[in-house]
């Protein structure tokens, strides 16, 4: 068992997941591939106990995520679902949503790949690209442990995905354990350390 980060072991969820092993330590990228319907989604959500398991375990530094609060599960592991869904007001008001402080806006912004200016835009009348990158940093305003990210470059245009890329491998490098799932051969290559075929 990994003291640190994020295990998945024998995971089932009805006939979709059939016992699945999954580890993702702090400081690496890991991207779940496997063909399209395979589960992939319902694993990450599964995860955050958005959907119950059947069977096996999600384990975080070691502890039985079940154990866990699921508000204080989902501060530590931040699910960027694919098509995420921006709450009512600014981005800013996305930002902030849930924290008892103010979080660092432009920061989370800038990891994502967005503009300090993006903070005052009503979230609602972005585009999907754009609303993507603020899930993405509305994730990270959480200070995660770990992050999952939902085909995170859909409606992104490459260099865009390159550049979150790069920024998603920084954040990496200062300890957050990331999974991914993608289709993109060139981003799971370029993002990740390894890859985990479901
Ligand atoms: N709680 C659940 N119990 C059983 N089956 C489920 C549950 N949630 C989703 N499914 C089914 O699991 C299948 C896999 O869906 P999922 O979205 O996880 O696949 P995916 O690998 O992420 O696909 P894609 O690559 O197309 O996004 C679907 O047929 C879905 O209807």
């Amino acid at each position: 068992m990994l003291s640190r980060g994020l295990e998945c072991d024998g995971v089932r969820v009805g006939e979709v997941l059939r016992g699945v092993g999954l580890t993702v330590a702090p400081g690496e990228v890991v991207a779940l591939t496997a063909p399209s319907g395979a589960g992939k989604s319902t694993l990450l959500r599964a995860i955050v106990r958005l959907v119950a398991l059947d069977g096996g375990m999600v384990s975080l530094d070691g502890v039985d995520v079940a154990t866990l609060d699921p508000r204080v599960l989902r501060r530590r592991v931040g699910l960027v679902a694919q098509r995420p869904v921006m709450l009512p007001g600014t981005v800013a008001d996305n930002l902030a949503y849930g924290l008892d402080a103010s979080p660092d806006l432009a920061a989370a912004l800038d990891a994502a790949g967005l503009d300090a200016e993006f903070a005052n835009r009503d979230a609602s009348r972005l585009s999907g690209g754009e609303q993507a990158r603020v899930a993405i940093a509305r994730a990270l305003t959480r200070t995660p442990e770990v992050l999952l990210l939902d085909e995170p470059t859909t409606g992104l245009d490459a260099p865009l995905a390159e550049a979150i890329g790069h920024h998603v491998r920084g954040l990496a490098h200062n300890g957050l354990a990331v999974c991914l799932t993608s289709h993109d051969r060139a981003v799971v290559s370029s993002w990740a350390d390894r890859e985990v075929e479901l």
